[in-house]
């Protein structure tokens, strides 16, 4: 049974054609799979861009986004307030990388800053590190994040390609998905926050490790907050990551029989943590 008593778990994809860079509508055929092959009902509801998101799905899923797209994205999305009425009630959120930046209080875009949903005491820039300093380039590359012991989750794999640069407020309830092993994350701890120029336009070159100035420093990844859980994990996240999927699953329907692999899924992640933590 889901949350609501109904057997149905209602999964929205909200605004694909605006929200879905490097396939973030993945996460949906991720948790429709995992619910069928327990044997359990699910309904995917796609929610077109511009169109009244509805309030009543289990789980909303946001993607990421160039930045023009994400501005309408979130305009789009604030016509209502179905998403937060719907977390209230108990829904669960994945915010991927723009979809993370439109859940917070305000992000950049066009050399504005934007209102987002304020679903999470977070904020984006394009920098923290004050006016006097070079931005940092963008996040390209491979990303690995050590998820906070709470959620009880296996290491994360993921990619990653923003601009912006995340932080929590003060006050922001929630903690932060993990610690970045590999890549950039929020980009805004430790010494990530000094701003360095990284990789420059073109990314990091050859992928390596750290914050932006290459240093390992601590910094984090993400936020999870009640049920809400944004990250900077592209992939699709949850294709690489099947027990986070389960767990936005838990969030929503309880205790769920357990499910090993399939073995695809098993095979990648070995491959991932080969290639992406050696040494
Ligand atoms: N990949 C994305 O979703 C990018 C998010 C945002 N437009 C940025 O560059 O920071």
């Amino acid at each position: 049974m889901s949350r609501r008593g109904v057997s149905t778990t209602r999964i929205a994809l909200i605004y694909p054609e605006l929200l879905g860079t490097y396939g973030d509508g993945g996460n949906a055929i991720v948790l429709e799979r995992r619910l069928r092959w327990r044997g359990l009902p699910v309904e995917r509801v796609d929610v077109p861009a511009g169109s009244p998101v509805p309030e009543g799905c289990d789980i909303y899923l946001l993607g990421g986004g160039e930045d023009a797209p994400q501005v309408l994205a979130a305009d789009g999305i604030r016509q209502n307030r179905a998403i937060p009425r719907a977390v209230h009630g108990g829904a669960a959120v994945l915010a991927v990388c723009a979809g993370y930046q439109v859940i917070g209080q305000s992000f950049p875009s066009g050399g504005e800053i934007h209102e987002g949903l304020g679903l999470v005491g977070i904020e984006t820039r394009r920098s923290f590190a004050g006016p006097d300093a070079p931005p940092p380039g963008r996040a390209v590359g491979d990303i690995v994040v050590e998820p906070d012991p709470r959620l009880g989750l296996p290491t994360l794999f993921g990619y990653e390609n923003h601009a912006g640069r995340t932080r929590r407020l003060p006050g922001c309830q929630g903690f932060p998905l993990g610690t970045v092993r590999r890549g950039i994350g929020d980009g805004s701890g430790g010494a990530g926050a000094a701003g360095a120029a990284g990789g420059g336009a073109g990314g990091r070159a050859g992928g390596t490790a750290g914050p932006d100035d290459g240093s390992s420093s601590a910094g984090t990844d993400g936020i999870v907050d009640g049920r809400v859980l944004g990250t900077y994990l592209h992939g699709p996240v949850l294709a690489q990551n099947p027990a986070l999927a389960d767990l936005l699953l838990t969030w929503v329907h309880g205790t769920l029989p357990p499910l090993s692999g399939p073995p695809e899924t098993v095979a990648l992640r070995e491959a991932r943590h080969r290639a992406l933590t050696a040494g």
